[in-house]
């Protein structure tokens, strides 16, 4: 067994990377996990034994099912796959790559309590009630969460670098959605919303429910993720969301909201037809500023603003400060993709056990 193991909890399109990744830089991943069962294989998955089981996912069969077509793989809860972890020489960690909420993520605080590290892209569980991203975040030596903010982008790090050493962050403002970049610069490029928004979906870069995005809830996760690491202790419930689509279709059916896009095209395009007519683009943008209410939103901006020349699902963060206060740090690039999110899931985990 590699002296570095990662048990990947999420085998959706995220974590399918990450396995791979995982294997690519020789650390073993000898459990998985989605929603129906963990696999536990003592002696780390395989290449094949990952594609065999990915393309069983990709056709619909669950873990659970599949588990039967890997040699020496078995099924276990989650808990028994935590305990077998922290079984294992050398340095095991977990990765959170699921969508699941903070209620059934009993296994990140078992797997604190045995001190594996954590490397988490869900946002869920530092999303919700305070007192979780407070447990979850008691020892920093042993959780990374920069995939939760930007996917692989340096966020999370650039901030707790600036607390760390006594700065005094001010004020953080950017566009966080790689979703909404790519719909708001391919409507900018003419295109239609309804089928942008299933291209994104399509290329991995939107939640598994694309209403997380377009909703403005996913802006405010990161936003409220940010302010908690800045000593914020607020909730989403104290977060203003501009959604992008009517409220009469928030409770629709997944796929009948997919099939009912087009319905939304006309009042999309006369917001961004009614920012050209000033010469300036619509950008969703988000605000976190100490002791300040949090307002996501659709901002219209004028060219040569710092938001104006993102396109595609590039995010941009600016962090103000005491000591950056004549001229913002600024991160920029990709804050969508399988790969980059992956990456910074997988930096983390090797970062926490150097
Ligand atoms: N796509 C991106 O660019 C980025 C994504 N993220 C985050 O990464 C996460 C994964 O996204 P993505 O891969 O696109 O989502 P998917 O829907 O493709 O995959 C989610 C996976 O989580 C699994 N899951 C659900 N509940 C549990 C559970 N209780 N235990 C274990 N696994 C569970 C699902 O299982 P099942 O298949 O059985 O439903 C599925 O395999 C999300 O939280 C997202 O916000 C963060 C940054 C960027
Ligand atoms: N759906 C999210 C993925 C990364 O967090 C986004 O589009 O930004």
């Amino acid at each position: 067994m590699a002296s570095r193991s990662l048990a990947v909890f999420g085998f959706g399109n995220v974590g399918r990377v990450l396995c791979e990744q995982a294997v690519a830089v020789g650390c073993a991943v000898p459990v998985i996990a989605d929603s129906s069962a963990a696999i536990v294989k003592k002696s780390g998955l395989t290449r094949e034994d990952l594609e065999t089981l990915s393309a069983a996912k990709a056709s619909g069969t669950r873990l659970a099912d599949a588990v039967s077509s890997v040699a020496e793989a078995t099924v276990a809860t989650p808990t028994e796959a935590v305990n077998f972890m922290a079984t294992l020489p050398g340095k095991p960690g977990l990765a959170d790559v699921s969508a699941n909420a903070n209620a059934a993520n009993e296994y990140l605080l078992d797997a604190l309590k045995l001190k594996l590290p954590i490397s988490l892209a869900n946002k869920k569980p530092l999303s919700e009630d305070l007192a979780s991203f407070q447990s979850l975040t008691a020892d920093k030596s042993l959780i990374g969460y920069e995939a939760t903010v930007g996917a692989g982008l340096p966020v999370i790090c650039t901030l707790q670098r600036m607390i760390d050493s006594g700065d005094r962050v001010t004020h953080v403002e950017g566009q966080l959605s790689g979703t909404l970049g790519y719909i708001l610069s391919a409507l900018q490029a003419g295109g239609k919303f309804s089928e942008i928004v299933r291209e994104a979906k399509a290329q991995g870069f939107t939640e598994p429910d694309p209403r997380d995005d377009l909703s403005g809830t996913d802006v405010a996760r990161k936003a409220l993720i940010l302010a908690r690491t800045m000593g914020e202790n607020i909730s989403m419930d104290q977060i203003t969301v501009e959604a992008l689509f009517p409220e009469s279709f928030a409770s629709l059916p997944l796929d009948e909201f997919m099939d009912r896009l087009p319905e939304m095209d006309a009042d999309i395009e006369a917001k961004v037809q009614e920012a050209a007519s000033k010469g300036e683009m619509l950008r969703y943008a988000a605000v976190v500023e100490p002791g300040q209410p949090i307002n996501v939103g659709l901002v219209s901006v004028k060219p040569g603003a710092p938001l104006a020349s993102l396109q595609g699902t590039d995010n941009l963060v600016s962090f103000e400060s005491a000591f950056y206060n004549t001229s913002p740090t600024v991160v920029r690039g990709p804050g969508a993709g399988l790969e980059v999110t992956a990456a910074g899931v997988l930096a983390d985990y090797l970062l926490l056990t150097r």
